[in-house]
């Protein structure tokens, strides 16, 4: 399906903006490639995308198109507002979601979503993530909290989205009977943590089948989490 801009085109943008666009392009294309690579989506259930730093507008993928099609021209570029300002489909079913958190998270550059299996079956039951991983607690900083059912199209994932997480050091929340969201400082980041919380809500739910795993206590979490996100890797 063709899609026909909603919003002023990428031309009446400055030229910095065109090649960020570009740019972000070629990253949020390759970055799809991972859903599949980490075994996190069926067909063309999920999305990535990524917000620019030189205007108020996103990157993410045309609708209903498989993964080994998409390519850094057939990337769709949005408002903040989820209008069409470039691309040659209807962009992705979750672009209202991924418009919100931009808007209300000021903090957030990149948005993924995912129907990966554990973490789903987490979803389709409505219950956290229990933090009894060390690495739940450095990646996670806690729970992976559920946020509400809400139905696909409007701002409701989003909102779901956005109170969830503004009361969370979670980059992922579980969307009821849906799947889960993530963000972060960029794309990139928002994948890991799709391939993150993957991975905990499978290692979780095994643990689940041998007995009742045990938290870790706050304390515990705090000085982990700390030293994750401040120490880890520099
Ligand atoms: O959640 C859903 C559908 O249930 C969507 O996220 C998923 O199928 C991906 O749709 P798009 O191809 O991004 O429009």
């Amino acid at each position: 399906m063709s899609a026909a801009p909603q919003a002023p085109g990428l031309a009446s943008y400055p030229d910095e903006v065109r090649e960020e666009v570009a740019r972000v392009r070629e990253v949020v294309a390759r970055l799809h490639a991972e859903l599949p690579r980490w075994e996190l989506v069926v067909w063309t259930a999920g999305n990535v995308s990524q917000r620019l730093t030189t205007a108020d507008l996103f990157v993410i993928k045309p609708s209903g198109v498989t993964y080994d099609e998409l390519t850094p021209e057939s990337m769709v570029v949005c408002t903040l507002d989820g209008e069409l300002v470039d691309g040659t489909r209807s962009p992705s079913s979750d672009t209202a979601a991924h418009a919100y958190v931009y808007r209300h998270m000021p903090h957030v550059g990149g948005v993924v979503h995912t129907h990966s299996t554990y973490a789903t079956a987490w979803a389709a039951r409505g219950e956290p993530v229990p933090c009894v991983l060390t690495m739940m607690a450095d990646e996670f900083g806690g729970d992976v909290p559920v946020g509400p059912f809400a139905l696909i199209g409007d701002d409701s994932i989003g909102q779901g989205i956005v109170e969830t997480l503004s009361e969370s050091r979670s980059p992922a929340v579980l969307m009821r009977n849906h799947g889960p969201f993530t963000i972060g400082a960029d794309a990139k980041a928002a994948v890991k943590a799709a391939v993150m919380v993957e991975e905990v809500a499978r290692t979780v739910h095994i643990s689940r089948q041998l007995g009742e795993p045990t938290r870790i206590p706050q304390d515990r979490v705090d000085s982990l989490y700390d030293r994750y996100q401040n120490v880890y890797g520099r």
